[in-house]
């Protein structure tokens, strides 16, 4: 439930501290107005010399590179001493002229803590213990508010709780919110059926990843997989059985690619594709053998099949040397050349692109 802190933004934080400053002097005006001259010096020795220059150095101290993990911390501290130097202006008006200076104003100080600078709930409840216990002490040694002392620390406490369930709520509300932004995301990013990749985030990861092999000069291989006359395994065998085969080609792949670079994808109805990175020639023939060797190795019975009488695949693969020429259509569209030829060869194998290869489909 703790505040990421990722998620500070310094500049913000920044600008609410120089809101809270302009808030804080926009009273003084106000306060002197009430306050005999001894008063008025007591008053201004807590604004001038205590208040605006912990507010200034919390302005400092978001600049701090590392503020961001400091926060909570930061922003506790500063509306603590915030609070106290108001009991202390509290104490001195009483014990001078036995003047009753409000402490309502110590309360707007922990309020901005808990919504404006949104500190979370365990740090709130650190900082409303500590200017209550704060408040107790000061109005057990002096009787300022008279008969009121007991009302006015009661209406501080419910203040404080009600505050407080207000943090609570939102900190709950909020995390519900990024689980739930988390699922939909990731909802947005995985293909429902098979778990891996959609088209979508294939499509963002080919690019990225091209985008950085260029300037490593790594090599590319696409891979693209196509079930054989799926739709007469269909008309046979129904769709909820074909939807397993899908989901079975799409385990055997997130099996065989297993890098954290590798982009298995399903790329529409019973086709997939893979984007490996770095291999050789050599191992990008064996991992396309792979494929189809899985569903020999299977041997789901698909009576309909025009070839071998059980489930197979066919693949068409391209292998590249990227360099700043290389296009992602131009890789998947040889790639593509390559499948439409293992289908001409009689489905149930693998083709690699040659620069020779004309469209057969
Ligand atoms: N069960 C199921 N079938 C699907 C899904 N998506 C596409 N298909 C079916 O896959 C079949 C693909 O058929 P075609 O494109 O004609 O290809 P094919 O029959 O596999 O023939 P070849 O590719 O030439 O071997 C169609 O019947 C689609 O309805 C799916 O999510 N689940």
């Amino acid at each position: 439930m703790g505040t990421d802190p990722r998620m500070v933004d310094a500049k913000r934080i920044r600008l609410l501290s120089v809101i809270g400053a302009v808030l804080l002097s926009s009273f003084i005006a106000v306060d002197l107005s009430v306050l005999t001259d001894p008063l008025q010096e007591i008053y201004l020795t807590s604004r001038l010399l205590m208040q605006l220059p912990v507010c200034f150095v919390f302005f400092l101290l978001t600049f701090l590179p590392g503020y961001p993990k400091i926060h909570q911390e930061t922003v506790c501290t500063v509306v603590l001493a915030l609070v106290f130097s108001n009991y202390w202006v509290i104490v001195q008006c009483w014990e001078l002229e036995q003047f009753v200076f409000p402490y309502e104003g110590t309360l707007v100080y922990s309020l901005f803590a808990l919504f404006v600078f949104r500190i979370r709930f365990s740090t709130a409840l650190v900082l409303c213990a500590i200017s209550l216990v704060g408040f107790a002490i000061l109005l057990f040694n002096y009787p300022v508010y008279g008969d009121l002392n007991s009302i006015n620390f009661g209406f501080v406490i419910c203040s404080m709780f009600v505050g407080l369930i207000g943090v609570y709520q939102i900190e709950s509300g909020l995390s519900k919110l990024r689980t739930a932004n988390g699922k939909l995301f990731e909802l947005s990013q995985i293909d429902q059926l098979t778990n891996i990749y959609n088209r979508g985030t294939y499509e963002t990861r080919f690019s990225d990843q091209l985008e950085f092999n260029k300037r490593t000069g790594n090599t590319m291989c696409v891979f693209i997989v196509d079930l054989d006359s799926f739709k007469k395994y269909n008309d046979g065998y129904g769709h909820v059985q074909g939807d397993k085969i899908i989901q079975l080609q799409a385990e055997m792949l997130s099996k065989t690619f297993r890098r954290t670079t590798d982009i298995v994808a399903r790329y529409g109805g019973e086709e997939f594709v893979v984007v490996t990175t770095n291999n050789t020639e050599q191992e990008c023939e064996q991992l396309a053998q792979q494929i189809i060797a899985q569903w020999e190795t299977q041997h789901i019975p698909h009576n309909n099949s025009d070839e071998t009488g059980h489930v197979t695949c066919s693949v068409g693969y391209h292998f590249e040397r990227v360099d700043s020429r290389s296009r992602k259509e131009k890789i998947v569209e040889k790639a593509d050349l390559a499948l439409y030829q293992a289908k001409a060869n009689g489905r149930n194998c693998f083709v690699r692109y040659q620069e020779d290869m004309i469209d057969v489909s």
